[in-house]
């Protein structure tokens, strides 16, 4: 691998700004897939967020050759079992953040507050174009409210209220999310990872 640049696998604008502003201190030049013309649609058909950010960072991995992270993610409500888990995109049918987060509310409307409790996962997997990988993970709890707050984020970020900092995600400024998010966490656990992997390898892809 270069060390130098690095690939998002993700069609995501939300989650790309996000690593931007988290990776911006280790000065790799990041693309997305925004940055390459045709590639193809991938199919996220795992069971699970490991799953499908493997299918995603090696699809990319192979097509680019160069080194790729990919970021599976997603709501787990408690009251619903987990659900939407790794539905939360097409959750409500379309990749449609407004129809999802309506869906979220009618699924949770005879749920007390006490009993809304859930949590944001993300798992990362990092991979170089001759196959070596590196995943980590990513969490934070909070709750869903009965109706949005704040413009800032994107996704179910405006029902995902936080105790701790008494503000919804999307009430949260990007380096206050990115302090606390699921994202954020499982990009730092990621980053030590790499560190530990570059001191003991002298090329990511050898
Ligand atoms: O697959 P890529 O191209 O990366 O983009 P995506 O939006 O399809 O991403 P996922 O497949 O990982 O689906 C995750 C969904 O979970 C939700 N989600 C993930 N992280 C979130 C966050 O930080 N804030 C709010 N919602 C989030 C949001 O609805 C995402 O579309
Ligand atoms: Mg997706």
């Amino acid at each position: 691998m270069t060390k130098d640049k690095l690939v998002i696998a993700t069609k995501n604008a939300g989650k790309a700004a996000e690593f931007r502003t988290i990776l911006k201190p280790k000065g790799i030049k990041l693309l997305t897939l925004a940055d390459f013309g045709n590639l193809p649609e991938i199919e996220e058909n795992g069971q699970t967020f490991l799953e499908n950010a493997r299918i995603k960072a090696e699809t990319i991995a192979k097509l680019t050759n160069l080194s790729v992270l990919a970021d599976d993610s997603g709501l787990m409500v408690d009251a619903l079992n987990g659900e939407p888990g790794v539905h939360s995109a097409r959750y409500a049918g379309d990749h449609d953040d407004v129809a999802n987060n309506a869906k979220l509310l009618a699924n949770l409307a005879q749920v007390p507050d006490e009993e809304r409790t859930a949590k944001f996962h993300t798992t990362l997997v990092l991979v170089s174009p001759n196959g070596h990988q590196l995943v980590s993970e990513g969490e934070v709890r909070g709750k869903i409210l009965t109706a949005g707050r704040g413009e800032n984020g994107f996704g179910y970020d405006p029902l995902f209220y936080v105790p701790e900092l008494n503000r919804t995600m999307a009430e949260l400024s990007a380096t206050e999310k990115n302090a606390i998010s699921h994202r954020g966490r499982a990009t730092k656990q990621m980053m030590t990872k790499f560190d530990e992997w570059w001191a003991n390898n002298e090329n990511f892809s050898d």
